[in-house]
């Protein structure tokens, strides 16, 4: 293991959002052999309160040597191995608030206990056995999840969903295997091999593995989300768009070409991607010091953006400056949002909207009316194209790392079918076969390296 994953001794940490003043309970956990003894220095339990596993005790927190009363508290204990990190586990429920409960920790880390690296009790649970790295990649993602969707799908991962056919995919791998070296060894006393049902076991496992990979971009987009960039001249209506969009009044709206002079960012939730909006300042030439600056940042905004809002006025219709701020941002993917569509007579607007030839993804708004918003959700849910994504799997979602691993484990099986076509010796089989399952193996941890550990664990807050 590597030097901050020298996972030995007895740790500790607050494992509740460290808040001032807030919180109505926060807990200390405990893990390794020094927990109980930790805990018996440090809790009074009044009464007959018996100390066993899985049981609640109430009681006081005191200083060991002073018997300062630091909390009122309960106490729960988990013995080894039925336990999170399958160690020793004891768990302070102190009072909300950060001083008790940062006070308790410190008299665990005086008694026996050291402070956890970020991720080391799932770490913990992962080198035990109690999770495979899926599993815990799925903690992290639930832990950081912006949407019950992604919550959903870690949850999915959390209950083994992707672990249970990688490990399948892997030991259909070994079989293969086994039987190609079983001919290289003991060739004679065998009959001889399968070819066909060799490459047609291959085939299959490349098929799910195909299927597996369709549900990478799911993944990103509820992991993730979307950066939206709503831009255009001055006073189109932009703010005044976010502002109906999150339904609040988050950026400052006026009469007044040029109000909003910086980026305005607002988070919201379409069809359970997490989606983070930009309003940004009305870009047009201006002698204004401040407002240039704003525009140099709308222009990065919508570079740094997945999608663009490119709105414009429909009282005004296509202008000159519409055509130019079209022409920097068009190779971005790009919905046009006729806005003010109230100022303009029904065939006005139907008319505007079909007489712009491009961008094809239009559609018409009254931001200051609250009109168009459902427009505006199906706009953009079709052009990151969810319907696909929803296809492509029930509640699984690999991430990058997974992918990437997958990728390689594909192409391993590809070489390995390429190699039996060309009726090459069986040792060379062999060899791609064994990348394919080394593939495989990483992904839920079977074969893993330091480097691949420090980067999944260390993702995670101090306390999980
Ligand atoms: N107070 C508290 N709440 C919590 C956690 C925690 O550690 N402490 N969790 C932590 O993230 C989550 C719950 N996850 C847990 C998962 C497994 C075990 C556990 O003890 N598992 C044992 C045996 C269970 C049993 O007896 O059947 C095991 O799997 O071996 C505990 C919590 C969410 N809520
Ligand atoms: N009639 C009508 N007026 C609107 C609509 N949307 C916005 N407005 C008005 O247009 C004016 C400008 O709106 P803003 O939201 O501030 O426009 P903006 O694009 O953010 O402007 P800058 O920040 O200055 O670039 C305000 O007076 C809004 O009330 C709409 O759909 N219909
Ligand atoms: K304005
Ligand atoms: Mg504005």
């Amino acid at each position: 293991m590597s030097e901050i994953f020298a996972t030995t001794g007895t740790i500790a940490a607050i494992a509740t959002a460290v808040v001032p003043q807030q919180g109505s309970v926060s807990i200390v956990r405990v893990s390794g052999s020094q927990a109980m003894a930790i805990a018996q220095m440090l809790f009074h339990a009044p009464g007959k309160q018996a100390w066993e596993s899985h049981r609640i005790l109430y009681g006081y927190i005191r200083h060991p040597q002073t018997q300062q009363l630091i909390d009122e508290a309960l106490l729960l204990v988990m013995q080894a191995p039925r336990s999170y990190t399958r160690e020793d586990v004891v768990e302070f429920h102190c009072h909300g608030g950060i001083i008790a409960v940062q006070q308790v920790l410190q008299l665990c880390l005086e008694n026996g206990a050291r402070l956890a690296q970020p991720g080391e009790f799932t770490l913990r649970a992962f080198l035990n056995g109690r999770l495979d790295l899926t599993q815990a990649e799925s903690i992290a993602d639930l832990v950081g999840a912006k949407s019950p969707q992604a919550a959903q799908t870690a949850l999915a991962g959390l209950q083994g969903k992707l672990a249970y056919p990688i490990r399948q995919l892997r030991a259909n791998c070994l079989d293969i295997l086994a039987e190609i070296e079983a001919r290289i060894d003991f060739e004679e006393d065998l009959p001889p091999l399968d070819d066909k049902s060799i490459i047609s076991e291959i085939d299959k496992i490349t098929a799910e593995i195909t299927q597996l990979l369709a549900t990478r971009d799911k993944g990103e987009l509820l992991r993730t989300g979307l950066k939206v960039a709503i831009v255009g001249r001055p006073n189109v209506g932009k703010s005044s768009l976010l502002n109906a969009w999150s339904r609040s009044d988050r950026a400052i709206v006026t009469d007044l070409p040029g109000t909003t002079r910086d980026v305005v960012e607002s988070q919201l939730v379409v069809g359970g991607i997490p989606i983070q909006v930009l309003d940004t300042a009305g870009i047009r030439e201006t002698a204004d010091q401040v407002e240039k600056i704003g525009v140099e940042r709308s222009r990065r905004a919508a570079n740094a953006a997945d999608l663009v809002l490119f709105t414009i006025d429909a009282g005004a219709g296509w202008t000159e400056g519409d055509q130019e701020i079209y022409a920097q941002v068009q190779h971005r993917p790009l919905i046009l949002v006729i806005n003010k569509v109230d100022l303009v007579d029904e065939t006005t607007s139907k008319d505007l909207q079909s007489k712009i030839q491009n961008p094809k993804s239009k559609i018409l708004t009254a931001a200051s009316q609250n009109r168009g918003i459902d427009d505006l959700e199906t706009a953009i849910l079709a052009k990151v194209k969810l319907e696909k994504i929803q296809a492509a799997d029930m509640d699984l979602a690999i991430n990058q790392r997974q992918a990437a691993a997958l990728t390689q484990a594909k192409i391993s099986l590809e070489q390995v079918q390429a190699t039996i076509a060309q009726q090459l010796p069986l040792d060379f089989w062999t060899i791609d076969l064994r990348g394919a399952i080394q593939a495989l193996g990483e992904i839920t941890g079977e074969e893993v390296t330091e480097s691949v550990l420090d980067r999944i664990f260390s993702r995670f807050c101090i306390g999980k």
